[in-house]
């Protein structure tokens, strides 16, 4: 069994990148550990505090957000960071070269009832002169991204990674504390008949969003011409690992509640990590119109309409927004 060490040794010749990525996985190691001892740790429930995004956040949002904080601070060759649960980017060593933008804890309203949960990462290369306390300097499109991954605590701790060479899987063994190499280059089925969505928000769905799910709710009888299966999680970083290792469609769409935000999912450190995952496993991430790298960034919690997974599933969607 191979290492995350040997293996980003042999498919990464950027050492400082691959530090980085080591240094984040000694932070996601001790929230894995936090995760699994839950009220034991005291680490369960709402910390009764709200975060920028008007969010109630709970104990394990905060905790998961300042380990990973208190880690990057440390590292040499991190310039700054940009979280879900800060309002302000954080500036870390002025000469260091990678933007770290995170999701400290994805899925926390999981947490209390001890279903999975992760991290969810993006790296970004800086350039010299840039100030990272301001915003500007985090906001490059999903293509610039040279490495984006997840950490999942499930029944089992995984690294999900890419650095731009395909999507690979790693598995903690908590007796020795190491990630091994579980599946190298994973590939997403192009078809499926999986779909994932939360069905309570339907009504306020733009219409070609509502004829597509309700063509797809008339399975074999319906234009879509098969029966679907449905899951919903309500954490995004279990439903794309399931999409990674069988094939789906995973979607938040735009909707009309809060009529001025593009979508609930944030492009920075969800959309876009998630999508380059997907892609690099010929998988496609599309807001429904046009794909998610793509997406002009305007703020480090900008909004994005999310719908991805299988490429032809997702080519359907597009269609369907396309007449
Ligand atoms: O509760 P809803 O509206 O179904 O939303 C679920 C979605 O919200 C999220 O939990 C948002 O992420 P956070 O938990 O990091 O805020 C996604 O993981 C998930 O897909
Ligand atoms: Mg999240
Ligand atoms: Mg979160």
């Amino acid at each position: 069994m191979q290492r995350l060490r040997t293996f980003l040794d042999h498919h990464c010749n950027n050492p400082a990148l691959v530090s980085v990525i080591e240094g984040l996985m000694v932070a996601c190691k001790d929230i894995a550990y936090k995760v699994q001892l839950g009220s034991l740790a005291g680490v369960l429930g709402s910390a009764e505090q709200d975060n920028i995004q008007g969010e109630r956040q709970k104990k394990m949002d905060v905790i998961a957000n300042d380990l990973i904080k208190y880690s990057l601070q440390t590292m040499q060759p991190v310039k700054g960071m940009a979280s879900e649960e800060e309002a302000d980017p954080v500036a870390c060593n002025p000469d260091g070269e990678f933007l770290v933008l995170f999701d400290p804890l994805d899925g926390s309203s999981n947490i209390d009832v001890n279903v999975t949960v992760g991290t969810i990462f993006s790296i970004l290369q800086s350039n010299p002169g840039d100030d990272p306390t301001h915003e500007s300097t985090y906001l490059q499109h999903g293509r610039e991204q040279i490495a984006a991954g997840y950490v999942l605590y499930g029944p089992s701790t995984l690294l999900v990674l890419s650095t731009g060479n395909g999507t690979h899987m790693f598995t903690l063994d908590p007796r020795v504390g190491e990630f091994y190499l579980q599946r190298e280059s994973v590939k997403i089925p192009a078809t499926t008949k999986e779909f994932a969505i939360n069905m309570s928000n339907q009504r306020f769905w733009l219409p070609e969003m509502q004829k597509y799910v309700s063509d797809l709710l008339r399975g074999e009888e319906g234009p879509l011409g098969k029966r679907f299966n449905m899951r919903w999680i309500a954490s995004m970083v279990a439903e794309i690992h399931r999409i990674l290792t069988r094939g789906g469609i995973f979607m938040y769409p735009y909707d009309s509640r809060e009529p001025n935000k593009p979508g609930k999912l944030r492009l920075m450190y969800e959309g876009n990590p998630m999508s380059m995952l997907v892609e690099q496993a010929g998988g496609k991430a599309s807001t429904a119109y046009d794909d998610i790298m793509d997406v002009e960034p305007t703020s480090i919690h900008q909004r994005v309409s999310v719908v991805m997974g299988s490429a032809d599933e997702v080519d359907t969607v597009v269609r369907y927004h396309a007449s």
